[in-house]
């Protein structure tokens, strides 16, 4: 595999004990480095189990899956990984925590960026007595600090409150910009990714729904409405449609010029995903290209 290419998965299948259902089936997809890839997708679809297995945690039950063009385990030191329940020691202060950090990671460490990332929290405080959102923090100065060449965040901005969520958006792509960080991010608020995302990768029912660059994917659909009873979509590509009253909108990948009848506009993120989610998912335009 080349080396600009952070996450690569073929086949890749996540089953929990024998018994268990499917987390994750038959995902194919390619993350290019230095990309800040969105990971959205309803609860239960999958996220989580997918950044866990690109941080080695947990072992595909099919398939491969490829990080940083070794296998997850061989790229573990060049990987920061910040799980949904955040583990950290509750007994150690926040500057206790940092300079375990930096004893973890030595020659590598970046005290100033971890610094900055807990800035306004009181150093001598225990882990323990930090809100939810503090305690976030921690865990990303520590995962900044090791200064990865991919950062795993699951749902990092779930309890931050808007100023600091506004600020971390900040810090992480500052950190892809000047050192070509590949950043995944799982969320559930898809209006916040447009302007900070790259790369989507939209997961569902265990399953990749669309995954691809978002100017590409945005530039590959139409927001497209008209009278329900004169208007053929013929050749295009429906994702979804629905009919209110006499009006018929839909979203759509054309496969050439629209008829007349036809108001058409470009669609926001969430509208793409949210149109994915809900239509029976039309192919995906960037899968080709990833195999
Ligand atoms: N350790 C586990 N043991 C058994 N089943 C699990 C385990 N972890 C996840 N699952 C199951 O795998 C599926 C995918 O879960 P996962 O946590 O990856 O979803 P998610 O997309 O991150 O969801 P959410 O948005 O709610 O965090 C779910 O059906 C879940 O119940």
């Amino acid at each position: 595999m080349s080396s600009d290419t952070a996450l690569r998965a073929d086949a890749l299948a996540k089953r929990f004990g024998r018994r268990g259902g499917w987390a994750l089936r038959d995902c194919a997809f390619r993350l290019p480095t230095g990309r800040v890839c969105a990971v959205v997708g309803p609860n239960g679809a999958g996220k989580s189990t997918l950044l866990s297995l690109a941080a080695g945690l947990t072992a595909p039950t099919e398939g491969d899956l490829a990080v940083l063009g070794t296998t997850p385990a061989r790229a573990r030191h060049r990987v920061g990984y910040v799980a949904q329940d955040k583990p950290l020691y509750p007994q150690l202060t926040v500057a206790e925590t940092l300079r375990m950090g930096a004893d973890l990671n030595p020659g590598r460490w970046d005290a100033e960026l971890a610094g900055h990332v807990v800035e306004g929290l009181d150093p001598a405080a225990r882990v323990r007595t930090l809100s939810g959102g503090q305690r976030t923090r921690v865990a990303l100065a520590l995962a900044l600090g090791k200064r990865p060449e991919l950062l795993l965040l699951d749902e990092p901005m779930a309890d931050l409150d808007p100023l600091v969520r506004h600020e971390l958006m900040g810090t992480l792509m500052g950190q892809a910009a000047t050192h070509g960080t590949t950043i995944v991010l799982s969320s559930h608020v898809i209006a916040e990714l447009e302007d900070s995302c790259d790369h989507l990768l939209l997961v569902a029912g265990g399953r990749v729904r669309l995954a691809g660059e978002i100017d590409e994917l945005l530039a590959a659909h139409l927001r497209v409405s008209g009278a329900a009873a004169t208007t053929d979509l013929g050749p295009h590509s429906v994702v979804e449609s629905r009919v209110t009253g006499r009006q018929l909108t839909a979203l759509i990948r054309p496969a050439g010029p629209l008829a007349d009848d036809w108001r058409a506009t470009a669609p926001t993120l969430e509208e793409l995903v949210l149109a994915h989610l809900r239509g029976a998912g039309a192919p995906n335009p960037t899968e080709e290209r990833a195999a």
